[in-house]
């Protein structure tokens, strides 16, 4: 079998325009209204959730419920990476060829954890067979039309996941992108990517591979500390993006990019989710909701009991009215305070053992997302941030709110 002619790891990365950003392939939640919110905010290549080949392949009403029309549309949504999940090369091609004109390569998922991808045999229990991570891969690249790219996780001993990474290129991956973190490494136990791994891989790979880190992005200042610390060509985030999409903004020192308002940003994706078809962004809407508004919805529990609500019946006006509109006006309300410019501020932490710092963020913006590490709950971290001294903003009474909606 020849391989076909088409662009090849650097080429297909000057080709989709160098991205140093990147949103995550994401189960439910790189779908595609995320993927145009995301992109406005600084991602320069998103993936899409990862599909399964075989039902992919053979159940038009998945593929139609995983993919509108418009998802991979050259104007509103490339570059674009398709992910799959697979373990069969002929179902994996099957499906790859059906998204072939809808995207700039196809993904392989060598990372899921979860017990599902175990039960399927797919994801990172791909790990303990290479033959078959190699017949996949090189299934792919010796007759898809474009380019196949693959995402892994690493083990606890380096140099194996350096062979393991030499193996995946080996086999025609394009584009290698590395989770610094173990197949156990997940729940409770996820704690911090190992930065120095992808960059023990990087440095003992061939110069020219295109290699994506991913793991531990906070902030937007991390993402040249791990660029630079692990001499990646681009830097992939998921928890971060999905709790803050401003994570990716890295063109100006602005806040409203950098922590968006809780009020705007709910805005601006509902109205972004008006305009993409598909069932997809529907079911996505709820985990995003509760992602944004994660320090929020404590404070204003009656807006977290309407986004509980939400059903596959609430309609679009509903959510608007409920959510939407409610959230608006108890942000303007705090807004509307005297002192807000100083209850606004983002403040920097001391530089802390990791080599950033954490800021301290109001409440009514979006906030990063703080995993557990060696026991301590990311909980703790944000209880310990916000018990440092900071005037509490004062939250609207039912009645103002009231007043408000009514002028
Ligand atoms: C909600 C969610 C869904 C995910 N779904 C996928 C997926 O479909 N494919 C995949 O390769 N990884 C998936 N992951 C893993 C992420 O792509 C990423 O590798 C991991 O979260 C580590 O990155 P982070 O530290 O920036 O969160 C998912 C992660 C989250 C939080």
């Amino acid at each position: 079998m020849t391989v076909l002619s088409k662009l090849s790891g650097r080429a297909l990365y000057e080709a989709i325009g160098k991205p140093k950003t990147i949103v995550a392939p994401m189960v439910d939640q790189s779908e595609l209204a995320w993927r145009i919110l995301s992109r406005r905010y600084g991602a320069d290549l998103c993936y899409t959730p990862m599909f399964h080949a075989k039902l992919f392949a053979t159940q038009e009403k998945y593929r139609k419920d995983m993919m509108s029309e418009l998802d991979g549309d050259e104007k509103v949504d490339r570059p674009l990476i398709v992910q799959f999940c697979a373990n069969d090369p002929e179902y994996l091609l099957q499906a790859a060829r059906l998204v072939a004109d809808k995207c700039d390569a196809v993904d392989l998922n060598l990372g899921c954890p979860q017990g599902i991808a175990k039960k399927g045999n797919y994801g990172s229990f791909l790990m303990d067979d290479w033959k078959l991570v190699h017949r996949l891969i090189k299934h792919l690249h010796e007759n898809l039309s474009i380019p196949v790219t693959a995402k892994i996780r690493v083990y606890d001993d380096k140099e194996k996941s350096l062979e393991y990474a030499k193996m995946v290129l080996d086999a025609g991956a394009q584009f290698l992108t590395i989770h610094g973190r173990t197949r156990e490494m997940k729940g409770q136990q996820t704690g911090l990517a190992n930065w120095e791994t992808l960059k023990y891989i990087r440095d003992n790979l061939p110069d020219d591979t295109v290699f994506f880190a991913n793991g531990n992005i906070l902030y937007s200042d991390d993402l040249g500390r791990c660029l630079e610390k692990v001499n990646a060509d681009a830097v992939m985030s998921a928890e971060g993006n999905l709790f803050n999409p401003g994570v990716f903004w890295t063109a100006t020192e602005d806040k409203e990019k950098q922590f968006p308002r809780l009020d705007r940003i709910v805005r601006e994706y509902f109205e972004v989710l008006k305009t993409t078809p598909g069932y997809a962004s529907r079911k996505a809407l709820k985990s995003h909701l509760f992602r944004l508004l994660r320090t929020f919805l404590p404070i204003h529990t009656d807006v977290r009991a309407e986004i509980a609500a939400i059903h596959k019946g609430t309609t679009l006006d509903e959510i608007e009215e409920k959510v939407v509109r409610k959230i608006e006006s108890i942000v303007e309300s705090i807004f509307g305070q005297e002192d807000i410019e100083e209850l606004d501020s983002i403040k920097d932490g001391p530089i802390e053992f990791w080599g950033g710092s954490y800021k301290e963020v109001p409440y009514w913006r979006c906030q990063p997302y703080f995993r557990p590490v060696d026991g301590i709950s990311g909980k703790e971290v944000v209880k310990k941030l916000s018990e440092k001294k900071r005037p509490q903003a004062e939250t609207p009474s039912e009645e103002v709110l009231k007043k408000r909606k009514q002028e």
